[in-house]
C-alpha cells in the first residue's frame, strides 16, 4: 500500500542506532538539542563530550549543507546530560522526510524528555529586525498541506499514536521560561515571539510568496524544524523552537536585498553566543521527570 520509500525506518532500525550509541557512552541524555544554519557553537558549551561524526553512527545521514558540521554530540550543562545534533538535515538535501526526522526517534529511544530546536528564518513580521530571537508558537507546514508529512506511511504504535494533536506542539511552559530567562539575560529589546512556517527550499522565497505567508500569519519562513517537532511530538517528548531571524525576507519589488547563505551564517556567528546563554540557562533549569543518570 505504501511505496517503499516512504516506509522509512522501523523501530527496530531506530532501536538499533540507540543501542549503538549507548554502547559508546555512558551519557544518558534528558534532554536533545538541534543546532540550525550557524549556530553549531551550540554542541560546544557541553562539557565532557563525547562526540560522532554522522558517517560513522548506524543509519544516519551526513550533512551536506555548509554550517552544519555533521557531529552528534553527547555532554552535560551543569550536570544535566544531553545530547547535541551539530548540523540538521533539510527535505532540499534530497532525503526522505523520514530520514531527517529519523534522529528525533532515536533521540526518543536514547531517553531524551525534552527537544530544543533551533533554527535560523527570514524575518517577515515587519517589526521583526535582523539579530532578533522568535520563540516560535506555532507553525505552519506548508509541505504538510501537499501531504508531505514524516508521518505519512504505516504507523508503528510504539512511538505514538496514528493521529497526533499539534495545537499543543510547542511547549506552552518552555516558552514563557524562555521568556524568563530572555528578560533576566537581559535580551527583551530582541526576543520574540511568532509563528514559523516551513517551505521545502532550497531557494529563497520570492516577494509574492513572502507577501502571501505573511498574511496568512506566519512571523518568520524557514525550510526546517517543523518535520522534526512533528516526529518529537508524536513519540511525546517537550518541544520547545526558536528561530534566529538572520535576514528580513524580501517582500518590496524596489528592494535591493537578496537572501543568500552567507548573510544567514554570518548573523548567525554574530548572535551564536546569546542563542547559546539562552538555551544553555533553559536547559539548567528543566526538571526532568526522572533523576538524571549520568556515569
Ligand atoms: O537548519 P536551518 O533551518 O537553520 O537552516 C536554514 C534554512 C536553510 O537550510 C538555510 C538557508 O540559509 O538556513
Ligand atoms: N527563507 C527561508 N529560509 C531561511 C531564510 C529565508 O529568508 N533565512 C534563513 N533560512
Amino acid at each position: 500500500m505504501f511505496p517503499e520509500t516512504s516506509k522509512g525506518y522501523t523501530y527496530e532500525d531506530c532501536k538499533a542506532t540507540a543501542d549503538w550509541l549507548m554502547a559508546q557512552t555512558n551519557i544518558r541524555p534528558t534532554v536533545g538539542i538541534v543546532c540550525g544554519s550557524g549556530l553549531g557553537g551550540l554542541a560546544d558549551i557541553l562539557k565532557d563530550q563525547v562526540a560522532f561524526n554522522y558517517k560513522d553512527i548506524p543509519n544516519f545521514p551526513q550533512s551536506t549543507v555548509h554550517g552544519h558540521a555533521g557531529r552528534l554530540v553527547f555532554g552535560t550543562l551543569k550536570g544535566r546530560p544531553c545530547v547535541c545534533m551539530q548540523g540538521r538535515f533539510h527535505l532540499y538535501e534530497g532525503y526522505s522526510i523520514q530520514k531527517i526526522t529519523l534522529p528525533m526517534r532515536i533521540f526518543k529511544l536514547l531517553g531524551v524528555e525534552t527537544v530544543m530546536l533551533t533554527n535560523a528564518a527570514g524575518g517577515l513580521n515587519q517589526d521583526f529586525k535582523v539579530g532578533d530571537i522568535m520563540i516560535i508558537k506555532d507553525h505552519l507546514n506548508m509541505p504538510g498541506f501537499a501531504g508531505n508529512n514524516p508521518l505519512a506511511g504505516p504507523n508503528d504504535e510504539r512511538f505514538g499514536v496514528r493521529f497526533p494533536c499539534m495545537s499543543d506542539a510547542y511547549d506552552r511552559e518552555l516558552q514563557q521560561l524562555a521568556m524568563d530567562v530572555g528578560q533576566e539575560l537581559g535580551y527583551g529589546d530582541f526576543l520574540r515571539e511568532g509563528v514559523y512556517c516551513v517551505l521545502g527550499g532550497p531557494s529563497f522565497e520570492t516577494v509574492a510568496e513572502c507577501r502571501m505567508l505573511h498574511r496568512l500569519g506566519a512571523d518568520a519562513v524557514g525550510m526546517s524544524t517543523v518535520y522534526e517537532v512533528i516526529v518529537a511530538r508524536h513519540c511525546g517528548m517537550r518541544v520547545f523552537a526558536l528561530s534566529l531571524i538572520t535576514n528580513q525576507a524580501v517582500m518590496d519589488y524596489d528592494s535591493e536585498e537578496k537572501a543568500n547563505h552567507e548573510e544567514v551564517l554570518e548573523t548567525g556567528k554574530q548572535r551564536e553566543q546569546q542563542v547559546e546563554r539562552l538555551v544553555s540557562t533553559m536547559v539548567t533549569r528543566i526538571e526532568p521527570s526522572q533523576l538524571d543518570y549520568y556515569f
